[in-house]
């Protein structure tokens, strides 16, 4: 099966202040001169993202952002557009997130008329997925992901830039990673899945994985079939980490 560059991608959520930004500048300054065999990505606040930007000119390490508005402009008191996010130097967009799914209501609908959004403003945008821990116990997991495959992704998405990044949502942050198996299973589906709604324009796009990737576990879940790169939150704020990372690719 046809599969792009793995995409590793950083994920700062709301971090980047007093010694955490200077740890942050640290790794954006060693990663600008790290080698790296996929693409790396850093997605800071929106705050920071024209800075870092301008840390990383001249380097291979891409900018994302971490959400945007569905609308262009307009009366919508502390939000951020897809063209302003593209304006203050991102190339690629986290859109859905878990934590914003479940802590702003975002819907798979909402998640859609982001990412339409986003290939409007040049975006390309990183769609995540991922069922909660009573979902995986009640034998979800896949119908849940397939659902917000179908209902996230817009047709509009195929022929065009874009990763989905599975990220189960009891992973994230706690140390917990699913079994080998599960993961396979899962990207397998979230395949399938995007295949259904977008034909062969569902076929090369990157299926990341997210929830506790470190170090030491990141070359075993990155060589499992259709994972297409990595979605990493916490251990993207420390060098070593992120780093170690990187080099497990
Ligand atoms: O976007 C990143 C994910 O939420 C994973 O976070 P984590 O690596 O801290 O578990």
């Amino acid at each position: 099966m046809k599969q792009s560059v793995k995409l590793v991608a950083g994920n700062w959520k709301m971090n980047g202040l007093g010694e955490s930004l200077a740890e942050a500048e640290t790794l954006a300054k060693a990663l600008k001169e790290q080698a790296a065999a996929c693409r790396v990505a850093l997605c800071p606040p929106a705050t920071l993202i024209a800075r870092m930007a301008q840390t990383l000119k001249g380097g291979v390490v891409e900018i994302g952002g971490q959400d945007c508005h569905a609308k262009a402009s307009g009366a919508y008191t502390g939000s951020v557009s897809a063209g302003m996010v593209r304006d203050a130097g991102a190339g690629l967009v986290i859109l859905g997130h878990s934590e914003r799914r479940a802590g702003f209501g975002e819907t798979d609908a909402d998640v859609a008329a982001k990412v339409e959004a986003a290939l409007a403003a040049g975006l390309e945008p990183i769609i995540c997925i991922g069922e909660t821990l009573q979902e995986r116990e009640a034998g979800q997991a896949v119908e849940v992901v397939s659902r917000q495959v179908a209902g996230s992704l817009p047709v509009s998405l195929a022929g065009k830039a874009f990763a989905v990044a599975y990220e189960p949502v009891w992973a994230i942050g706690t140390g917990l990673t699913p079994t080998l198996e599960q993961i396979e299973e899962v990207h397998a589906a979230v395949r399938a899945a995007m295949i259904a709604r977008l034909g062969e324009g569902g076929r090369a796009a990157p299926i990341l994985y997210g929830g506790s990737v470190k170090p030491s576990n990141a070359a075993e879940i990155l060589a499992v079939a259709e994972v297409g790169g990595a979605l990493v939150g916490g251990a993207s704020l420390k060098a070593e980490d992120f780093l170690g990372i990187i080099r497990a690719v």
